[in-house]
C-alpha cells in the first residue's frame, strides 16, 4: 500500500517504523515539508484525504499534535494509539486512515507491532453498521 508518513523527531523508534513500512513493500511518501508537528499533520492528512496514500502513519513525541493536526483535514480519521488493541480497533470500530503514535513512549518493537496491526485491519462491515452511521454523522459540520 501507499502510506504517507512523517515524524518531527528522529529516534530508534522511528527508524524501526520506517523500516518496517519499507521491508513490509509499503511505498512510503512523505508529503510533509517540515518538522513542525502541525504541519506534518496536515501534510500527511491531506494526502490520506486526496487519495495520494492509502494511510497515513504520523509521529511525534506524545502522538497527540499530529493526530489533531490530522483530524483537521476533511476526510481524516486518526486514531492515537499505544497498543495493538487499540490500533485494531481504531480500523474496525473508526474506518481510521491515520494512525499517530508516540515516539517517546513506545519501544521500536512495540510501534512496529501497532504499525503492522493497524495496516492490516479491517474496515467495519455490516455487523458494525452503527459504527458506520456515527462515522458518517461526523461529517456534517457540527458548529
Ligand atoms: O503533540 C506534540 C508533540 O508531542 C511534539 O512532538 C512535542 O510537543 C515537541 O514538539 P516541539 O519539538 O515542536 O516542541
Amino acid at each position: 500500500m501507499k502510506i504517507a508518513f512523517a515524524a518531527d523527531d528522529r529516534n530508534a523508534t522511528t527508524d524501526a517504523v520506517q523500516a518496517f513500512l519499507a521491508e513490509a513493500g509499503h511505498e512510503v511518501i512523505r508529503p510533509a515539508t517540515s518538522v513542525l508537528w502541525p504541519e506534518l499533520g496536515a501534510a500527511v492528512g491531506k494526502a490520506v484525504a486526496d487519495g495520494e496514500a492509502d494511510f497515513g502513519v504520523v509521529m511525534c513525541w506524545t502522538g497527540t499534535g499530529t493526530a489533531i493536526a490530522a483530524n483537521k483535514v476533511p476526510g481524516v480519521r486518526a486514531a492515537l494509539a499505544w497498543d495493538t488493541w487499540i490500533a485494531a480497533g481504531a480500523r474496525k470500530w473508526n474506518d481510521a486512515n491515520v494512525l499517530a503514535l508516540s515516539l517517546k513512549r513506545l519501544s521500536p518493537d512495540v510501534a512496529v507491532e501497532i504499525t503492522e496491526v493497524f495496516l492490516s485491519g479491517i474496515a467495519p462491515d455490516e455487523d458494525e453498521s452503527a459504527n458506520i452511521a456515527r462515522l458518517g454523522e461526523m461529517d456534517e459540520p457540527r458548529r
